[in-house]
C-alpha cells in the first residue's frame, strides 16, 4: 500500500445548485399558508350566513378543512426540511488506483435475492448474476451468492448455465470493456460499441452462445421441471430429492464455483454459491430479511469479505466501476471510517418515455434522497447499496477502532468446496436464529414490510453514516411492474412498512434523539406520516365536491383577495413541481403522470397501508410480502400496453373499484357544478363562492380523464371491468343522494 504525501480526498462533496429560488419560493409558499390558517380560524368564528346556518355541519366541514390544510402544511414544512440543502457527491477513482495496489483492494461478497422462479423468471436472475460477476474488480476478490427463497431447482440450473458461461462472458467483457455487462441488456442494446472486425467475430459468437443458453433456461423453465439429462450435469441437483415443497426443505447449498476456478482465459473466477436456506411451514422465514442474514452468515463463513453488495435479482449491474466508487467513499482516509453504506439510486430498465406509472419519482431520487444525504443518513433501499460488514452485522461505530478495509484478511483457510458445504447449511438452517440477536441487533431487522428501511435506520443510530452516490451512469437498473395494480400494491408496502416504523419504538423522532441529526428525524418522519396523511388527501378529494353539490361555500369568494393565498399556494406549488420536473430532465406529461399516480396512490396505496397498520396494531391481521411481479414476455399484451402507455387496469381490486368511484362522484358534481355556474353566469360569476371548488373538481375529473376511458371507450383487456364501474356508479350516486338528505 503506497500512500501519497499530499493527501487527496477520494470522494468530494458538493452542495446543489438553485437553493435561492428554492428558498425564496418555501418563504412565499409559507407565507401564503400563513394567510390562509387566517382566514380559515376567521371565517370558522364567523356566524354563518342565516341560509346556511340552517345547514348541518358546515361548521363541521369547515373544520374539517381547517384541519387538512394545518396537516398539509405540516408536511409540507417537513418536506422543506429534506430538501433544504441537497448534497451531491463526486468520487475520484484514479487516485483510488494510484493510492492502492489492486492486490490489497478489500473483498466484496455480492448477495443476489430471488424468491419465486415464476415471477421471477430465471433468465432474468442469470443476468443480474452475470453483471455483478463482470464487475472491473479484481475476480477473485468477488464472492458472488444468490439466495434462492423459491428453492428451485430450475433457478439452480440458470445458476449453473451462468457459471458455465461465465468463463466466455467475463473475458469477453474485460477485453471490450463492455457495458452493461448484463449480457440481455447488452444484446438488446444496438452494436453501437461493434466498431473493429475482432469485435464483430466475438460479439456474434459469443451472442449466439448467450442465444442457445437462453432457450435452454426458457425452454426448461416453461417445462416447470429439470430434464434427466440436465439433472446429470451436476451432482447438486440430488438435493431436490428430498425437497417436498417450496416452503418445505433442508439447506440447499452448492459452490458452483469455487476458489481455484478459472475462466477460458485462465484468469480466476469469482466464487458463485448458490443457497436455498431451510424453509419449514412451522417456522416463519421472515421473507427477504431472513435470507440476507441466512447469506451474511453463510458469506462470512466462505469468503468473509468485509463489504457486501446488495441486489434484488430483478437489478442489474449498469457499470462495472460501482464497486470502484463505493470503494472511494469506504477508503477515504478522513471520512471513509464513519460510512456504513452507500445506496446508488433505485432506477429502472424499462421506464416508458413518460413514465407512466411514475417509477422513477424523480425528484425523489434527483432532490430529496440528496437532501437525505446532506444530513449523513440517505434510506437502505434494499438494492444497489454496499454495506461494511460489520455495520451490518450489529456493530457499533466508534472513532477509536477504526476497521481497515484494505488490511482484512479476506478468504478464511482454503477448505474444498464440499467441506464447507457442509459446514454452512447448519448456518442457514431453521433452528440456526433460535435464542440469537439475528433479526434484532445483529443483521437486517424482521417484522417489518420494509426491513431495509428500518434497518438502515438503526445502523445509522449506531453512530454510522450513510452515503447516497447518483452518478451519471447509474449503477443500477431493475424492473419496474408494468401494470397499475401492481405498481399501487407493490407501494402500498412500502408506505405501510413506512408507518409501521413511526409506530414502533424505531420512530426517527423517538428512537432517534440524540442519535442522528434533528433535520434528519424529521426527513424521515416526512415519509412515514404518508399513510395517516390519505386521509386527509381523501378529505380534500371528496367533501369540497359533495359540498358543492350541497351549495356548501368552502372557499373565499372569485374577487375577496383572500382568495389569493388559495390560488397561489394550489397553482404555485404545480407550477414550481412542473419546472423542477422539466429541470431535472422530465417532460411535460411526465409531470402530469406523475400528479396522477399522486392521487391514485394516496386514495388507495396509502389509505390501505393506513388500514393495515390499524388491523395490525388490532392483532387482526399479520405481515405478509407480495412480491412484486416481474415482466414476462408471457404477458406480451401488457407489455405492449406499457410501452404505448396506455395504463392497464384490469384486475379486479377493492383498489379499481375506489379508483372508480371517486373518479365518478367527481364526474358527476363537476357536470352540476358546471350547469349551475352557466346558469347563474351573468349574475353571480365575480360574487361566486364556488368557483374554487369547481376548480378543484374539474382538476379531479381531468387528472382522471384515463379512468373515465377505460370504463366508457376501452374495449381491450385493460379497461375496468363492467362489474366495477357499476359498483362504483352505485357507490358514487349513494354518497350524492346522501348528502343530498342532509
Ligand atoms: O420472501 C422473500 C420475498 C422477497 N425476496 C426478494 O426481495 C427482493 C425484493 O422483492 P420485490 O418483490 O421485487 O419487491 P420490491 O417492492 O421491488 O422491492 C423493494 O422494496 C423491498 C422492501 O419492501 C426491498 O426489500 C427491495 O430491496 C426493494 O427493491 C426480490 O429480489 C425478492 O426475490 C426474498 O428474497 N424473499
Ligand atoms: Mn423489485
Amino acid at each position: 500500500m503506497a500512500r501519497n504525501d499530499d493527501y487527496l480526498p477520494l470522494f468530494e462533496t458538493k452542495t446543489a445548485k438553485g437553493l435561492i429560488p428554492f428558498r425564496l419560493f418555501a418563504a412565499s409558499m409559507f407565507t401564503s399558508i400563513c394567510f390562509i390558517m387566517v382566514y380559515r380560524v376567521n371565517q370558522i368564528q364567523k356566524p354563518a350566513k342565516e341560509e346556511e346556518e340552517a345547514l348541518l355541519g358546515r361548521k363541521w366541514t369547515w373544520i374539517g378543512m381547517f384541519i387538512a390544510e394545518l396537516w398539509f402544511s405540516l408536511c409540507w414544512i417537513l418536506n422543506v426540511v429534506v430538501r433544504w440543502k441537497p448534497v451531491y457527491r463526486v468520487t475520484f477513482k484514479d487516485r483510488l488506483s494510484k493510492r492502492y495496489n489492486e492486490k490489497d483492494f478489500p473483498g466484496i461478497d455480492i448477495f443476489v435475492c430471488t424468491a419465486d422462479p415464476i415471477i421471477e423468471p430465471p433468465i432474468m436472475v442469470l443476468n443480474s448474476v452475470l453483471s455483478v460477476m463482470a464487475y472491473d474488480y479484481p475476480p477473485e476478490k468477488l464472492s458472488v451468492y444468490l439466495s434462492d427463497d423459491g428453492g428451485s431447482d430450475l433457478t439452480f440450473y440458470a445458476l449453473l448455465e451462468a457459471s458455465q458461461f461465465a468463463k466466455e462472458w467475463l473475458p469477453f467483457c474485460r477485453k471490450f470493456k463492455v457495458e452493461p455487462r448484463s449480457p440481455e441488456a447488452f444484446f438488446h442494446r444496438a452494436p453501437k460499441q461493434v466498431e473493429d472486425s475482432a469485435m464483430v467475430k466475438e460479439w456474434t459468437s459469443i451472442k449466439k452462445l448467450y442465444q442457445d443458453m437462453k432457450t435452454r433456461i426458457q425452454t426448461t423453465t416453461k417445462l416447470g421441471r429439470i430434464s434427466e439429462e440436465i439433472r446429470k450435469q451436476h451432482k447438486g441437483f440430488h438435493e431436490w430429492d428430498s425437497v417436498s415443497g417450496q416452503h418445505d426443505h433442508d439447506t440447499i447449498l452448492q459452490i458452483l464455483i469455487d476458489s481455484k476456478a478459472v475462466d477460458n482465459e485462465g484468469k480466476r473466477l469469482p466464487i458463485l454459491v448458490y443457497l436455498a436456506r431451510e424453509k419449514r411451514p412451522t417456522y416463519h422465514h421472515n421473507f427477504k430479511a431472513g435470507a440476507m442474514n441466512a447469506l451474511i452468515r453463510v458469506s462470512a463463513r466462505i469468503s468473509n469479505a468485509p463489504v457486501i453488495l446488495n441486489v434484488d435479482c430483478d437489478m442489474y449491474s449498469n457499470n462495472s466501476e460501482s464497486v470502484r466508487d463505493a470503494l472511494c467513499f469506504f477508503l477515504d482516509e478522513e471520512k471513509g471510517h464513519e460510512i456504513a453504506f452507500v445506496q446508488f439510486p433505485q432506477l429502472f430498465d424499462n421506464l416508458t418515455k413518460n413514465d407512466i406509472y411514475n417509477h422513477f419519482m424523480r425528484i425523489i431520487s434527483e432532490v430529496e434522497f440528496a437532501g437525505l444525504d446532506s444530513y449523513g443518513g440517505v434510506y437502505y433501499v434494499g438494492t444497489g447499496c454496499l454495506h461494511r460488514r460489520e455495520s451490518l452485522c450489529g456493530k457499533k461505530h466508534s472513532k477509536t477502532l477504526k476497521q481497515n478495509l484494505i488490511n482484512t484478511r479476506y478468504r478464511k483457510e482454503e477448505e474444498s468446496a464440499s467441506v464447507l458445504e457442509e459446514i454452512c447449511r447448519e448456518l442457514a438452517s431453521c433452528t440456526y436464529e433460535d435464542n440469537t440477536q439475528w433479526g434484532m441487533e445483529m443483521g437486517l431487522k424482521y417484522g417489518c414490510p420494509v426491513e431495509d428501511i428500518i434497518s438502515g435506520i438503526d445502523i445509522l443510530c449506531r453512530g454510522w453514516k450513510s452515503i447516497y452516490y447518483n452518478p451519471e451512469r447509474k449503477g443500477f437498473l431493475g424492473l419496474a411492474p408494468s401494470t397499475l395494480l401492481q405498481s399501487l400494491v407493490q407501494h402500498k408496502r412500502w408506505i405501510a412498512g413506512d408507518f409501521q416504523i413511526l409506530l414502533s419504538k424505531y420512530s426517527p423522532l423517538l428512537y432517534g434523539h440524540g442519535k442522528i441529526p434533528l433535520p434528519l428525524q424529521i426527513s424521515y418522519t416526512q415519509y412515514m406520516l404518508w399513510a395517516p396523511t390519505s386521509l386527509v388527501w381523501l378529505y380534500y378529494y371528496v367533501v369540497p365536491s359533495l359540498c358543492l353539490l350541497k351549495g356548501v361555500a368552502l372557499f373565499p369568494e372569485t374577487l375577496n383577495p383572500w382568495v389569493i393565498p388559495f390560488l397561489y399556494v394550489f397553482f404555485g406549488n404545480r407550477a414550481y413541481t412542473l419546472g423542477e420536473c422539466l429541470c431535472y430532465g422530465g417532460t411535460l406529461r411526465e409531470w402530469l403522470n406523475e400528479q396522477r399516480m399522486w392521487v391514485f396512490r394516496r386514495s388507495t396505496s396509502h389509505l390501505f397501508a393506513f388500514f393495515d397498520n390499524i388491523l395490525k396494531l388490532l392483532g387482526i391481521t399479520d405481515s405478509t410480502f407480495i412480491i412484486t411481479a416481474k415482466v414476462d414476455d408471457d404477458h406480451e399484451d401488457v407489455s405492449i400496453k406499457y410501452e404505448q402507455e396506455l395504463m392497464e387496469f384490469g384486475a379486479t381490486s377493492p383498489m379499481s373499484t375506489i379508483l372508480a368511484s371517486l373518479a365518478l362522484l367527481n364526474a358527476i358534481i363537476f357536470a352540476v357544478g358546471l350547469k349551475r355556474l352557466i346558469e347563474e353566469y351573468d349574475k353571480t360569476l365575480v360574487t361566486n363562492p364556488f368557483v374554487l371548488q369547481i376548480i378543484l373538481c374539474g382538476l379531479l375529473v381531468f387528472i382522471n380523464l384515463p379512468v373515465y376511458i377505460a370504463m366508457f371507450l376501452r374495449m381491450d383487456k385493460g379497461r375496468i371491468p363492467t362489474s366495477i364501474t357499476c359498483q362504483s356508479f352505485i357507490l358514487a350516486l349513494a354518497a350524492c343522494s346522501i348528502i343530498q338528505m342532509y
